[in-house]
């Protein structure tokens, strides 16, 4: 029986709106996209300000070719793919700048996760891919406590033969209740090099406000003996390419929890920026971006509201159906 919610979300499905803009942000696309209702506040959601097309469908990507038979995999249906910045953390809290430095979340951050994880809560998630750094693996296993599929997020140790083989789970029914994380350096946070611990009022007053806010958001100039954005995309996109692509093709959703800048440098891959767009791009604590990967295509569907809005879940029948799944599972 379906609910009101996904009856609604399904009965949106055909009332498609493309992009909304944000009145006074006339050529900004907005990362979110409302189905026939009031626009929120492109402010809360994160503006990307391009003077490009406004469609919210990007080109395909190239597909990975199988490299035995050199045929492109088939193409899946439809795939889902969150992606969340980590909660706040003790050193955002703190105004330092933080790179690959391991640092928890702060209360606050732990309760940004948890409200992600509810404003994600009816979108299917197979697989979380996060990095080895502890603030974005908090944000992934908070997120995932609000789950209302209730699967248990385990995160897989592969840094040796005996931890692989310690951490095995001999039990097929276990494993179908299990969601896999898996940790990659390569997702970590862009190095800062010889900023890190700074404080980044402190920093500014001392090499000028033009100059750090150049090492904080340029593409190709890294701050004193640290990676640029560039830098970052090399090792964040190309796992992005090697690593997670394959899984959206074979039709698993996916969760990323990761950091500001390697979450940016993936955006502008996904959404095909310049190296001058990507320098407006900024990405707050704790708010999920949904993506939705379908015949090699990614088409951005901007922040999930919460569980009781349809939002996002009008904008596929396979979201509106897996939604109404859990209504009828999930009391
Ligand atoms: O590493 C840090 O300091 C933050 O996580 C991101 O910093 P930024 O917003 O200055 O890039």
């Amino acid at each position: 029986m379906a609910t009101s919610t996904s009856q609604h979300a399904l009965s949106s499905i055909k009332l498609l709106s493309t992009g909304c803009l944000h009145p006074d942000k006339r050529n900004c696309r907005v990362l979110s996209v409302s189905v026939g209702r009031r626009c929120p506040s492109a402010r809360n959601l994160g503006l990307l300000c391009a003077s490009n097309s406004q469609s919210s469908v990007i080109e395909p990507v190239q597909l990975p070719r199988s490299p035995k038979s050199g045929v492109t995999p088939k193409k899946s249906g439809e795939s889902a793919l969150i992606l969340i910045r980590h909660g706040e953390s003790l050193w955002n809290e703190k105004n330092l700048f933080t790179g690959c430095v391991d640092v928890p979340l702060t209360p606050k951050g732990v309760d940004e996760a948890i409200d992600a994880g509810k404003r994600i809560c009816n979108i299917p998630v197979d697989v979380i891919y996060t990095s080895s750094l502890i603030r974005a693996q908090m944000t992934a296993m908070l997120a995932m406590m609000q789950h209302r599929r209730k699967k248990v997020p385990i995160i897989l140790h592969n840094e040796s033969e005996q931890a692989h083989m310690w951490s095995q789970i001999y039990s097929e029914e276990t494993k179908k209740q299990s969601i896999p994380v898996i940790t990659a350096w390569q997702l970590n946070e862009r190095m800062y090099g010889e900023l890190q611990g700074l404080n980044k009022q402190e920093t500014a007053d001392r090499f000028g406000k033009e100059q750090v806010h150049e090492w904080r958001r340029s593409y190709d100039i890294p701050p004193p003996n640290g990676e640029s954005l560039e830098m970052c995309a090399e090792r964040a996109v190309a796992y992005f390419k090697d690593q997670i692509i394959p899984k959206l093709v074979d039709g698993k959703h996916v969760m990323i929890a990761a950091h500001g800048n390697s979450l940016r440098s993936i955006i502008m891959h996904l959404d095909k920026l310049t190296s001058q767009e990507v320098i407006s791009l900024e990405l707050s604590t704790g708010i999920p971006m949904l993506y939705i990967f379908k015949e090699g295509k990614f088409i951005r569907r901007g922040s999930p509201a919460g569980p009781s809005e349809a939002g996002v879940y009008a904008y596929t029948k396979n979201l509106a159906q897996y939604r109404q799944k859990l209504d009828g599972i999930v009391q």
